[in-house]
């Protein structure tokens, strides 16, 4: 499910799930370990997330949705990313689709090829990008690109994705040797200060207003099927308004405050 080895100090995680490295329980288990894996080894100085056959990651294994998938929990893995002090880089090559560009939104960095494709298409499957989605991504590419990228199930390209700051750096070449060099390069970065989850929520506008535009784009688009959709949107609006109240019952002189603050502009 995942190849694990080790090239310069660096940690290479290699999802191996043929054809297109989809997260069954199995390959979310290897995932968890190897990161476990890289944390614990103090020769290890950062890690390199990256797909074999070709492609980073399809997402979660739809086949396994309907049995439940097992932990850990693809958010488990983000949750131990975040608190990671050695920088994790997402080293993409064709798609990283649903729960696998979640994966990589779990990461401090996201490198790619030219020719890479990304995209949030749980909604058009019934599903909500409940892996961390909405609430990295409105962090990564700001509120009015994630609603879009999650309303419309759209694929994104590379270079675009970089646009919106979903991507830190189009590379070419090997993408295992990017990753590698790339990641080196961020050693003496503090990881919190990149870590999506505790960045500031980008939007230009009235919050009520934006999200009322995309209720009604997608009201009209889902013709008859909107309650899977209406209630995503609300949760991503819900997420953004706890962010408020957290801060709210915060000592504005906190550090926590200071950092919750910057996380709902
Ligand atoms: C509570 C919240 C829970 C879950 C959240 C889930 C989030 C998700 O991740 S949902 C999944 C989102 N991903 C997708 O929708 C991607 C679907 N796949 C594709 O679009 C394509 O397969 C592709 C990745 C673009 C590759 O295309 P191609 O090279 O043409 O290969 P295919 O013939 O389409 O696929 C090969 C083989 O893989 C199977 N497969 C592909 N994706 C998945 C998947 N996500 N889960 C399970 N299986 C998948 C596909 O069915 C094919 O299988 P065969 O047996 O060979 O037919």
């Amino acid at each position: 499910m995942m190849d694990y080895s080790i090239r310069d100090q660096v940690a290479v995680i290699k999802l191996d799930n043929p054809p297109v490295n989809v997260l069954g329980s199995a390959a979310l288990t290897s995932i968890y370990d190897g990161i476990g894996k890289a944390d614990r080894d103090p020769s290890i100085k950062a890690v390199v997330i990256c797909g074999k056959n070709g492609i980073f990651c399809a997402g979660v294994d739809i086949k396994e949705l309907d049995n439940g998938l097992h932990a850990p929990w693809i958010k488990h893995i983000g949750d131990f990313i975040d608190n990671m002090k050695k920088p994790v880089v997402a080293a993409i090559e064709g798609f990283a689709l649903g729960g696998g560009l979640e994966l990589a939104l779990f990461c401090h960095y996201r490198i790619a090829l030219k020719t890479v494709r990304v995209s949030l298409p749980e909604l058009q499957l019934g599903l909500m990008p409940g892996a961390g989605g909405t609430i990295r991504l409105p962090r990564a590419a700001g509120l009015n690109n994630a609603f879009d990228i999650i309303t419309t199930g759209n694929r994104i390209p590379a270079e675009k994705a970089a646009m919106m700051g979903i991507i830190d750096q189009i590379v070419t070449g090997d993408i295992i040797e990017e990753g590698i060099k790339f990641v080196k390069s961020k050693c003496n970065i503090d990881t919190s200060l990149v870590c999506l989850r505790m960045k500031t929520v980008k939007y230009s506008g009235d919050l009520d207003d934006i999200s009322e535009a995309f209720m009604t784009k997608v009201k009209s688009k889902f013709k008859g099927a909107i309650a899977p959709i209406v209630s995503i949107l609300e949760f991503v609006i819900i997420i953004l308004d706890l962010y408020y109240v957290h801060l709210q019952s915060l000592s504005k002189n906190s550090p926590t405050y200071t950092r919750a603050k910057g996380t709902c502009k």
